[in-house]
This record gives structure tokens, C-alpha cells and sequence, in this order.
């Protein structure tokens, strides 16, 4: 099968999504040593002859050298994974779905698909392991999940961190993980596909939440609280969903990424919450920000699983009530700070 001599072939590399997370990716495999080639899906036009050009995407990490031959840019997704061994989907969970409109289940067959999304696809409540192998029948084997505290723009400064690589095959796993070390990135391989799925989907909401909070004014004293009873109602949450998994909630996967996200100057979620404290709306917090905030649309999806497994999850639930049912953000707050402990 043709996964199995991809040590022998050169290796095909598709990153399906143009945003700074690809990006990042871009350059992680172009800094990694092995023989390989990549193939980029770029969505719009006018970046991908920038990027034919000049070797830079002019949206995203624009500083960064990307090394693609200009040949392997391509404006269809499906070239991309129809060409590549391991396909990388790396947009925002709210386009994926647009992104593959013309991908069909025979075009994965026999790929290593991985994602790099930490959201929820909306409309389906899905986490994209799950919409892949519903919609695409793609084994879970062939499954790979990327997670891990690792934010675009450190990446592009090359400053060390830590990807978590989890696979239910560990040979695919580690397929991953070989292209994308590099002097810069570690790799940590795991079994926990689900986990660290629905961990990287959580920590944006409790990311969010604690933006909220330090927008109203409070401060690192309330902030080091929430974030300890986050890791506790994202462990309840992953246990209930996939008790079976051999897991450290305390891993960089899950405490590491909420860390990070909760208190990153680069974080998405955490500048999104802080503006809703502020006082912004949801629609000019998301006009202000020219990328995206996943826990925005993870806070809607995740009431579903609330519902489903009949959880007690009050942080990811105030976020909700702000975002979705217009709760003032300092009431929601007060009303949470009671049940912190
Ligand atoms: N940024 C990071 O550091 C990290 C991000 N991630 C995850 O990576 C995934 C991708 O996020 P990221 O790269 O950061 O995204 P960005 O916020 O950097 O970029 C937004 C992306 O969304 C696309 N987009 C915007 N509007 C539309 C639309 N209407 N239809 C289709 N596409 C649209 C943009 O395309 P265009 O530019 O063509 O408009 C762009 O590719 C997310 O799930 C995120 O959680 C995970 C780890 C780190
Ligand atoms: O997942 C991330 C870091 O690990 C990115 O978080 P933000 O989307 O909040 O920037």
C-alpha cells in the first residue's frame, strides 16, 4: 500500500489552508532535514502569485522564507490531496467544509490525513476527526491529530516548542512527526486522539473566557483560579467523552496549550475574550480581528456535547451565555467567580 513505502518514495507533503497556522507549517517542513516535497493549497489568487514571487505569504507571517516550488501551489484543494501522501488540513474549522467541496472520499484513500484544526466543525458538531471519518470514510487509523502550546508567530521567530503528535496507529504518528522536527520543533507522540482533539477545542473557550475577565479588570490572582478550574472541567469533559485513553491532563497537550493560549500576547482567543470584556459586540470583535477566534464557534458546538454526556461545565457555559444569548460579560462573571473553587 502506498503508505507503507513512503519511506522509499520522496515524500509528498499537502497543507490544505493558507492562513498563519499553514504557514507555519510551510516553514516547520521546509526547516525539517528529510527529502520531501511539498504541495500548498493557497486560497486566494493574489497570494498565490505573491507567493510564486517573492517566497512570502503577503496575509500571514510575511516575514517568514517559504521554500514550495512554484509548481506545487495550487488553487484547488483537491490536486493538493489527490498528489500527496500526507495531507495536512490546516484551515479554520468554520471553512473546512468549503475547503473540501470538490474533495471526495476516494481522493484520502490510502493518505495519512492529518489535522491541524483546534475547532469544532459548526453545523455539525464534529471535531474534525470525527467529520472525517463520518463524511470521508477515512479509517482512524489513517487519522493523525496535531496539538500542543505552539503559536504561529513563534514558530516563524524559530523559537523551541513542542508539537504533540497523536495517532491510534503510532507507525503514522511518528510518519508526522519526522517531517515536521526540525532544530526548533520536538515532536511528542500519543495515542490520545480524541483528547487532545477536544482538549485544543476547550482551552480556546477557557482562553476566551479568561480574555473576558482580564478585559472587565480583573486580575492574575482571578486569572490563575479560572485557568485551575479549567484544566479540571477540560479533564471531566475528555474523561466523559473517552474515559479509555491513557492520558495526563497535566501534559503539554492539555494544561501546556491552555497555558498558552490563556495567557499568550499572540493568542487569538485570549485578545477576542478581552475585547468582549471591553465591551465590544462579538461582530466588531470579529471585524477588529483579521484572523480567527475557533472558541467562538467552539462555545456554540460544545453545548451539544454538554447536553450529550450531561456535564457540569460552568466556564465553557458563561462563555456561551456571552457570546450567544447577550448576558452582560460582568453579571456572567460574578455569577461564575461563585463557583470557582
Ligand atoms: N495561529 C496559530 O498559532 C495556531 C492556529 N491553530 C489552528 O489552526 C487553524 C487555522 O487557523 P489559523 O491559521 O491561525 O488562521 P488565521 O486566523 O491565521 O487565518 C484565517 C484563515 O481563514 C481563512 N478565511 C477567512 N475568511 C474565510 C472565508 N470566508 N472562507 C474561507 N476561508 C476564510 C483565511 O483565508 P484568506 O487569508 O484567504 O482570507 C485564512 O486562511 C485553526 O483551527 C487554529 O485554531 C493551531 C495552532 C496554532
Ligand atoms: O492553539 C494555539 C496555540 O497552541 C493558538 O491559539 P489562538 O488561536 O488563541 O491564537
Amino acid at each position: 500500500m502506498k503508505i507503507n513505502n513512503m519511506v522509499d518514495a520522496k515524500r509528498k507533503i499537502g497543507i490544505v489552508g493558507s492562513g498563519s497556522w499553514a504557514t507555519a507549517m510551510v516553514k516547520m517542513l521546509g526547516d525539517n532535514v528529510l527529502d520531501k516535497e511539498i504541495l500548498w493549497w493557497i486560497r486566494k489568487e493574489e497570494d498565490l502569485t505573491y507567493v510564486k514571487t517573492y517566497n512570502h505569504n503577503p496575509s500571514y507571517l510575511s516575514a517568514v522564507e517559504l521554500r514550495v516550488a512554484p509548481e506545487n501551489l495550487y488553487l484547488d484543494a483537491r490536486s493538493v490531496i489527490q498528489k500527496s501522501d500526507i495531507v495536512i488540513l490546516n484551515t479554520p474549522s468554520a471553512y473546512l467544509k468549503d475547503a473540501l467541496r470538490d474533495v471526495s472520499a476516494e481522493d484520502f484513500q490510502g493518505k495519512i490525513v492529518v489535522t491541524a484544526i483546534k475547532g469544532i466543525i459548526p453545523d455539525e458538531n464534529l471535531i474534525v476527526g470525527e467529520y472525517l471519518t463520518k463524511i470521508y470514510a477515512i479509517p482512524l487509523t489513517q487519522i493523525v491529530v496535531i496539538g500542543g502550546p505552539c503559536h504561529a508567530e513563534e514558530v516563524s521567530a524559530e523559537k523551541l516548542s513542542y508539537l504533540t503528535i497523536a495517532g491510534k496507529d503510532a507507525t503514522n504518528a511518528e510518519k508526522v512527526a519526522e517531517v515536521l522536527r526540525n532544530r526548533y520543533i520536538n515532536t511528542i507522540i500519543s495515542k490520545d486522539v480524541y483528547g487532545v482533539e477536544y482538549g485544543a477545542v476547550l482551552k480556546n473557550i477557557y482562553a476566551l473566557a479568561g480574555g473576558i475577565c482580564h478585559g472587565l479588570g480583573f486580575g492574575d490572582n482571578f486569572l490563575a483560579v479560572l485557568v485551575s478550574n479549567a484544566i479540571r472541567e477540560m479533564s471531566k469533559c475528555v474523561m466523559a467523552i473517552d474515559p479509555e485513553a491513557d492520558r495526563d491532563i497535566n501534559a503539554s497537550a492539555y494544561l501546556g496549550d491552555l497555558l498558552v493560549t490563556a495567557y499568550s500576547q499572540f493568542s487569538r482567543n485570549r485578545t477576542f475574550g478581552h475585547m468582549i470584556g471591553k465591551g465590544y459586540t462579538v461582530q466588531s470583535a470579529q471585524l477588529e480581528m483579521n484572523m480567527v477566534a475557533e472558541g467562538y464557534y467552539a462555545s456554540a458546538c460544545i453545548q451539544n456535547i454538554i447536553q450529550r454526556y450531561a456535564l457540569d461545565m460552568p466556564i465553557c457555559n458563561m462563555v456561551y451565555q456571552i457570546l450567544y444569548n447577550r448576558q452582560p460579560a460582568n453579571e456572567a462573571v460574578k455569577q461564575l467567580a461563585q463557583k470557582l473553587t
